[in-house]
């Protein structure tokens, strides 16, 4: 572990700063149909500010339900190089980071610093909980490593009731990683907490200087769409419902954090670079494609217990069980899943 947040930040080359230029998508492929096993497509084209996809990280456990620290070496190369995604968030919904313990946390962030160095552009530590010490822990804990950024969730059991309380209790989390950018998460369907984001960024950057932008996993396109129209210079927002990414990529997202991208990163990407093209009829065919999918298995009944199991065949890396009170997705399941995935991709 690095001794210090600057010790950290040098070996990184420096740390964005929340006031860089905003960078659009930006495609490096000529866009092709070619499917999961097809051509390589990345949207990464600054390692600075934090753009193009992200992958909502799956906790990898043991059979018997510890975290498995031995495969995310493997799993940053599988990012990289199958699916060509260059950032991540670590602990968050999908990675199951409220079911974890802080230590388990503080672990799992060290290794995906550690195993990304040099090779992912953005290293994202979830540091959200239900109470201010451990939050602020992690936050202090993810700038010492040298993390990219930091994001927290609101509180979900006493629940902020209105943007001051909500903008306070952010506030005291991102004062303990001064040196690194702030992201708020706003996923109202698991929270419950339904402050509109384009009230929360008013004025934002006054109480949190390091404040950098959002994760936005919500439906509400008229909010997001509010967000980028009055910030799209200032902050990052970033998409994170992603079968309605396209229609969030017409608002004017400036990337995109979620699950999928863990194993329909490539598809994404060439659905970022057709958009970016202006190639509205092959952008569809991706985003329609990548939607057959998630159509299929939501039928299914779909959650991070079946993230995990997806991932586990696509990528053939053991993501073993979900932490109760999730369970670990049916044999059935997986046997549907996985002859959908290979029908739409082959
Ligand atoms: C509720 C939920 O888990 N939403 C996912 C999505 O990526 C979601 O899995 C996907 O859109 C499929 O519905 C992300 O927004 C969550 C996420 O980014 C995270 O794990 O932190």
């Amino acid at each position: 572990m690095l001794s210090s947040a600057e010790e950290a930040t040098a070996a990184r080359g420096g740390s964005q700063t929340p006031d860089q230029p905003r960078a659009e998508f930006q495609g490096t492929e000529a866009a092709r149909c070619s499917g999961h096993r097809g051509s390589l497509c990345s949207s990464m084209a600054s390692p600075k500010r934090l753009q193009g996809l992200t992958a909502a990280t799956i906790t990898p456990m043991t059979p018997d339900g510890e975290i498995n620290l031995s495969v995310i070496g493997q799993y940053v190369d599988y990012l990289v190089k199958e699916q060509g995604v260059k950032n991540v968030f670590v602990n968050g919904t999908t990675g199951e980071g409220l079911a974890l313990s802080t230590q388990e946390r503080k672990q799992l962030a060290e290794e995906w610093v550690t195993k990304g160095k040099n090779k992912l552009d953005h290293v994202i530590i979830h540091v959200g909980a239900l109470n201010l010490p451990e939050a602020k822990e992690m936050a202090k804990h993810a700038a010492v490593i040298g993390a990219s950024g930091i994001a927290a969730i609101a509180p979900f059991f006493f629940k902020p009731t209105n943007k001051d309380t909500l903008v306070a209790f952010l506030r005291e989390i991102a004062s303990e990683a001064p040196g690194i950018p702030f992201y708020y998460y706003h996923i109202p369907s698991l929270t419950g907490v339904k402050i509109r984001v384009e009230e929360l960024l008013d004025g934002i950057k006054e109480q949190i200087p390091t404040f950098q932008g959002v994760k936005f996993s919500d439906t509400d396109l008229l909010d997001f769409a509010q967000c980028v129209k009055n910030n799209k210079e200032r902050f990052v927002l970033l998409y994170g419902v992603d079968e309605h990414l396209l229609s969030a990529l017409a608002m004017g997202a400036s990337g995109a954090v979620g699950s999928t991208y863990n194993y329909l990163g490539k598809k994404y990407n060439l659905m970022l670079e057709a958009f970016a093209k202006q190639d509205l009829v092959l952008a569809q065919q991706h985003q329609f494609c990548t939607g057959e999918f998630l159509s299929f298995v939501f039928k299914l009944g779909f959650g991070v217990a079946q993230t995990k199991a997806v991932m586990s065949f696509t990528s053939r890396i053991p993501m073993g069980p979900p932490r109760l009170p999730l369970l670990s997705a049916s044999m059935d399941f997986i046997e549907k899943a996985k002859a959908k995935m290979d029908s739409l991709m082959e």
